[in-house]
């Protein structure tokens, strides 16, 4: 049995719209063994009553694409996925899902593939690196899809609480992607860039004041918000009580990244939402430097 463990993922981060993500500490995991016969899923934890135990299950669609790729023709195959990332809430479920899938498959044909090789497959199934690379390697990960390639960078993240706030309501990326503009406005991008080059700086140079500068966005959060009831009061309240508030991936979520009053923030977050009828929990966690990982492979 191959058992893996895969990080929750925060994708965009402020200004790093598809292109800048974190790991957080909290896990799925999947387990795998080859069999006999045919395919058997079990779910257990989020999204066991909706996701499928069929052939069209993302973490056995990803194991296909790997040993497409490399050749290989398991008789049978047996998954346990155990979710503990809430499905389509912005926090990187289906790169778990695809990450998961290739890990444990790649151990099943003893690591074919390099990890730059996974975060290329990986990125090609998710359609944007943000959330992958961050699961596969852990920390904060820039990362740039051009020409069907990832060009990636990990830089370690600083001690940081992370506040989770996380609606009781889906929203799958492709519909919260469908509100973006097909252009944005020229002052807009430059905002964008200047706070991307002062986020990182930040991170690399563990200067929290220049990250409480860099989180800010124009690209994606001002048109996502309008969709999101809860978001702008929760930012606008909250922003002078932590480094910043930031929607998490393609939202609903909402982060907080902070150093201190983590407990204040998340409650304030709930009180917020339920102020716009929006029912929401919140959990405190840290970002992970570690990626996903093979915790057993017994034969
Ligand atoms: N653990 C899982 N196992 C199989 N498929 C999953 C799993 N988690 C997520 N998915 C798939 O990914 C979809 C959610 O993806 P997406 O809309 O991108 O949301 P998220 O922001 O959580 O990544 C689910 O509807 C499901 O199809
Ligand atoms: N860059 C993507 C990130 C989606 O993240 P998810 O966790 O919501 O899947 C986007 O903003 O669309």
């Amino acid at each position: 049995m191959i058992d893996v463990k895969v990080p929750a993922t925060t994708a965009n981060l402020g200004p790093g719209f598809d292109t800048l993500g974190m790991g957080l500490s909290f896990y799925n995991e999947v387990q795998v063994k080859e069999t006999a016969s045919d395919l058997e899923i079990e779910i257990k934890g989020e999204g066991r009553t909706q996701l499928p135990t069929t052939k069209d299950n993302l973490i056995y669609q990803a194991m296909k694409q790997l040993f497409t790729k490399v050749g290989y023709k398991p008789d049978g195959l047996y998954i346990k996925a155990i979710n503990n990332i809430p499905l389509a809430r912005g926090l990187g479920s289906s790169a778990a899902a695809i990450v998961g899938g290739l890990l444990a498959a790649n151990e099943l044909v003893e690591d074919k593939l390099s990890i730059s090789e996974l975060v290329n497959l990986a990125t090609k199934i998710e359609g944007h690196p943000d959330n992958v690379s961050p699961a596969l390697l852990g920390g904060i990960v820039v990362s740039n899809y051009k020409n069907n390639r990832v060009i990636y960078e990990k830089i370690a993240v600083p001690e940081l609480k992370i506040v989770v706030c996380i609606p009781d309501y889906e929203l799958s990326t492709s519909k919260s992607r469908e509100v973006l503009p097909q252009q944005v406005q020229f002052d807009d991008a430059v905002f964008n860039v200047s706070h991307m080059g002062l986020l990182l700086t930040g991170f690399l140079k563990q200067d929290y004041k220049i990250i409480k500068e860099g989180l800010k966005d124009r690209l994606h959060q001002p048109y996502r918000e309008k969709i999101l009831p809860g978001f702008e009061k929760i930012r606008t309240q909250l922003e002078s009580k932590a480094l910043g508030i930031v929607l998490s991936g393609s939202g609903p979520t909402v982060i907080a990244l902070t150093l201190e009053d983590e407990e204040e923030i998340g409650r304030k977050m709930v009180d917020f939402f339920a102020e716009e009828d929006v029912e929401a929990k919140y959990v405190v966690t840290t970002p992970t430097n570690q990626g996903a990982q093979v915790i057993m492979n017994k034969k």
